[in-house]
């Protein structure tokens, strides 16, 4: 019987959905007849350990990624469960997206000291986000807001809110409603007040192009809407570059019934000053995800977003 090797980041979040991951995958190993066990092997990545210093000094979130990643090319480990958020646009060679499994929630979460929304907080008060995306989106908002960059792992940043000056910080929901945390969130941002990152809220497993017997478990974990969206946002992600850490959102919604001809996707994509003081918005609908992307990436450029986008990698 094959046994297959799962790959996880020792954070509480990489644990969690990589555990939760698993059962899905046994559950439907069982009920297509594939016999297989797993087995989680836990990987300390140099993201990891140096979790103080600012992400896009170092190279940016693909840090986490690239030694799961390592273990997966030299055969270590047969799968790996990424936050999609955090996958580069190009996968090495030899590995292959193997599903895209229905997303959480993708809206950003507010955690605050006793307010109960982004208009409660007082004038001034302090917001923890080392996110360009949520400063600039924040700070366009609410320019009286004061930002400052909190980081590490979700355990550590919530401590951070409790121990330090902080009146809020901001997270993803996904990943508090994920290790059960979601008691935490004072209120939620819809994409209309802030566009999440490209891809959040959706996991990315990804496993040997070769490997056909894990592929085709991990065949039955897709979810075609949460593919097409992300793909659509992908898309539009590579079409400005956004690999490194810059002030770039965009949300895919996916039409269930496009029977009456409307579109298949909607997608908005957002480019920003990290002041939030200029902010590029587009939205528009298709069918084709990949086109889709591209387009409204387009749109943004014809504004200027890659000026925005140099000035920020600068
Ligand atoms: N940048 C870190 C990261 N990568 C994935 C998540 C969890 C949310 C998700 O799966 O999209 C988080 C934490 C956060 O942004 O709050």
């Amino acid at each position: 019987m094959r046994t297959i090797i799962v790959g996880t980041r020792q954070s509480a979040l990489a644990l969690t959905q990589t555990g939760q991951a698993v059962e899905l995958l046994k559950q439907l190993a069982q009920e297509h007849g594939i016999e297989c066990q797993f087995e989680i092997r836990k990987i300390v990545t140099k993201g990891d350990r140096i979790l103080d210093v600012t992400l896009s000094k170092v190279g940016g979130k693909g840090l986490f990624v690239k030694e799961i990643e390592q273990a997966l090319t030299d055969g270590e480990i047969d799968i790996a469960v990424h936050s999609m958020k955090d996958m580069p646009f190009e996968l090495p060679e030899g590995l292959v997206v193997g599903a895209i499994p229905q997303r959480e929630d993708a809206r950003d979460a507010l955690i605050t000291r006793g307010y109960s929304s982004l208009e409660e907080l007082p004038q001034g008060a302090l917001v923890g986000t080392s996110s360009l995306r949520r400063a600039s989106q924040l700070q366009h908002l609410r320019p009286d807001l004061r930002i400052e960059s909190v980081r590490g792992n979700i355990d550590s940043r919530l401590r951070k809110l409790d121990e330090e000056n902080f009146d809020a910080i901001m997270l993803a929901a996904a990943g508090l409603h994920r290790i059960g945390w979601q008691d935490r969130i004072s209120a939620y941002l819809p994409p209309e007040q802030c566009l999440p990152a490209v891809g959040q809220g959706a996991l990315c497993i990804e496993c040997r192009g070769d490997d056909t017997f894990v592929l085709d478990l991990l065949s039955k974990f897709q979810h075609e809407p949460t593919a097409l969206a992300v793909r659509a946002e992908r898309a539009f992600l590579g079409r400005l570059n956004g690999g490194c850490q810059v002030p770039l959102g965009a949300y895919a919604s996916v039409n269930e019934d496009s029977s009456g001809g409307a579109a298949l996707l909607t997608l908005t994509g957002m480019v920003g000053t990290p002041d939030g003081a200029t902010m590029l918005k587009e939205t528009a609908s298709g069918n084709d995800p990949e086109a889709l992307g591209l387009l409204v990436a387009d749109k943004l450029i014809a504004q200027g977003a890659e000026r925005i986008l140099a000035e920020v990698r600068e």
